[in-house]
């Protein structure tokens, strides 16, 4: 047994840009440790602006870029290793992505329910229909969907925000271990993103998932993440208990961050205002 359910170690990602004149070298991420403990499911928050290097960094842990330097292992099984159809499924069993595009994670021919079954089969096996149909429609009643709603849809036929609850009941399907979450509601109408963030807290403590959570936005990092990371030119420049970086941060930059989250475009994100302004000990609590 692993206390880690994730361990990245020194990791870095170099890109290479351009041809022989013009060969340029890009640090995305440079030397980035960050752990997760098997024992306890957790919120973990990447943050950082624009070209921080947060995707690069999320794309190595769902194992969909290759670093430069460092490894990371999840479970005690180093990803380098990872290899053949088996070992890359028995991977997605315990890692699912959600990106920040759900209109991009479906195939627009496909009717939803049909892609959520394929998807049920492919990691439990065809059982029978009767069951495979209820494990889908449990799936969707996590969170908050049901079959009935979804049933007879294409992609297009659903909003954003319920489309991405599809994507996050598919991710459920594998009964993952980690989800790792890249700017899940930066395309969700403003009004649906809390209810999005929200179920994020609902997987952690009801199902036992841990979720990383790659945003540029401070304010629903801090209303639902336990940590945080923050990532300044593709390296961490803090990290810590996310109240405790947040009421005292010491480094500039999450400093300049923090400030940010005052500004008018975060003000109307309901219930994240208060609770940015509210650094009371008491609010909001990490488990129900
Ligand atoms: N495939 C690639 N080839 C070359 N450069 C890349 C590639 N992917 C990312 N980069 C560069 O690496 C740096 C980090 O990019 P990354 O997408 O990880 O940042 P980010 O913090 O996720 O940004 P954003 O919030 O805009 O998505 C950027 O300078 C980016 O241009």
């Amino acid at each position: 047994m692993n206390d880690l359910l994730l361990d990245v170690i020194d990791v870095g990602k170099t890109f290479v840009r351009g041809g022989l004149l013009s060969r340029e070298k890009i640090v995305a991420v440079n030397k980035v440790s960050v752990q997760l403990s098997a024992g306890r499911p957790e919120i973990l928050a990447i943050i950082g602006e624009s070209g921080s290097g947060k995707t690069t960094l999320a794309r190595m842990i769902l194992n969909m870029e290759t670093p430069t330097s460092g490894r990371l292992l999840l479970d005690g099984i180093d990803l380098a290793a990872i290899s053949g159809s088996a070992g890359r499924l028995a991977f997605m069993h315990k890692v699912q992505p959600i990106f920040q595009n759900p209109f991009e994670s479906f195939n627009p021919l496909k009717r939803v329910e049909r892609y959520l079954l394929m998807t049920r089969r492919r990691f439990a096996g065809t059982a029978s229909e009767i069951t495979d149909v209820a494990a889908v429609d449990a799936a969707l009643h996590k969170v908050g969907l049901s079959l009935k709603e979804v049933s007879g849809r294409y992609p297009h036929e659903l909003s954003g925000g319920q489309l991405q609850r599809v994507a996050i009941a598919r991710a459920l399907l594998a009964e993952p271990k980690l989800v790792v979450a890249d700017e899940p509601v930066s395309m969700i109408d403003a009004s649906l993103r809390m209810s999005i963030v929200n179920l994020f807290r609902t997987l952690r403590d009801e199902l036992g998932i841990s979720i990383i959570y790659v945003t540029h936005d401070l304010a629903t990092a801090y209303y639902i993440s336990d940590r945080i990371v923050i990532m300044q030119k593709g390296s961490v420049v803090e990290s810590g208990d996310a109240r405790a970086v947040l009421r005292a941060p010491r480094h500039p930059y999450t400093h300049q961050l923090r400030e940010a989250v005052l500004l008018p475009e975060v003000a109307n994100v309901p219930n994240v205002t208060a609770s940015m302004n509210d650094l009371s000990p008491g609010a909001p609590e990490r488990r129900a």
